[in-house]
């Protein structure tokens, strides 16, 4: 598919597949990521050609809300009302996608309850910090147990013991869903993702394991699973991006 901004290529004939598990979707700034997930969120359509969503192919208005009870997302920034609490906004996200009234107290604390935030649950929203806006953010695109989960860049704002945290429950996500996920962070990807997706100036540059990205810089194939090969770390999937990209560096 293609998108456009008035004259600029968002997306320029991009053919993407994600299957379930985590596919990392890497790329430097205005490469098309959010893009790309907010093609996946039904928030916008392609200018040409098609978008399968879960098994639907290119949905009309109707299908498209149904759908959307199947969709979780985590934007950039999400906008929340200072005065809920982190209770009362989690409940309306689940109200919003359609959670039965009976269940949405017991999934809001679930979801709470998956991302350590469950003790602050009548806490105001204004007043949290931003990892813990994070955190609830991640609680809200969890509480109609999606089928696609779309993160945009999950762990910024993380301390290091929650970003380790984080990763744990990404990978328990992506066992029962499709997760994509967008960062910059290579140290994510290598711990995170079964698959990564490489987006430059709106083109996909790479698709594959992690394993096929860190073995790019030496030409050779990786080890089965990545064991007998390089290692997976962050440096190696930094090495595969830059041997893709240049001299755009993400983050380790
Ligand atoms: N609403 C908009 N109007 C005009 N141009 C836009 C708009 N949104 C994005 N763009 C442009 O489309 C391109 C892709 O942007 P996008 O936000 O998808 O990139 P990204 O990979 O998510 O970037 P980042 O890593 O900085 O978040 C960029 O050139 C950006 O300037």
């Amino acid at each position: 598919m293609t998108v456009r901004y008035g004259s600029t290529i968002a997306l320029d004939e991009v053919s993407l597949e994600f299957p379930s598990g985590v596919t990392g979707l890497l790329g430097p700034n205005g490469a098309g990521k959010s893009t790309l997930l907010s093609l996946l969120s039904t928030a916008r359509r392609p200018k040409s050609g098609t978008v399968t969503l879960l098994g639907d192919e290119a949905p009309g208005r109707a299908r498209i809300q149904r759908l959307r009870q199947r969709i979780g997302v985590l934007p950039q920034s999400f906008g929340f009302y200072p005065r809920f609490t982190v209770l009362e906004f989690t409940e309306y996200a689940a109200w919003l996608r359609k959670v039965p009234a009976a269940q949405r107290r017991e999934r809001a604390f679930d979801a709470l309850r998956l991302v350590q935030m469950e003790k602050h649950a009548d806490r105001k929203m204004g007043a949290l910090s931003g990892g813990m806006l994070r955190r609830v953010g991640i609680a809200q695109a969890m509480v109609n147990e999606p089928a696609l989960v779309l993160l945009d860049e999950p762990t910024v704002g993380l301390d290091p013991a929650q970003r380790v945290g984080f990763r744990t429950l990404i990978q328990e996500l992506g066992a029962r869903s499709a997760v994509v996920m967008s960062t910059h962070l290579a140290e994510d990807v290598a711990h995170v993702c079964d698959r990564v997706a490489v987006l430059i100036e709106g083109s996909v540059r790479f698709t594959g394991t992690v394993a096929e990205l860190c073995a790019l810089p030496d030409g050779g194939a990786p080890g089965k699973d990545g064991k007998d090969g390089k290692e997976i770390d962050g440096g190696a999937v930094e090495a595969g991006y830059l041997h893709l990209a240049g001299t755009e560096a993400v983050a380790t």
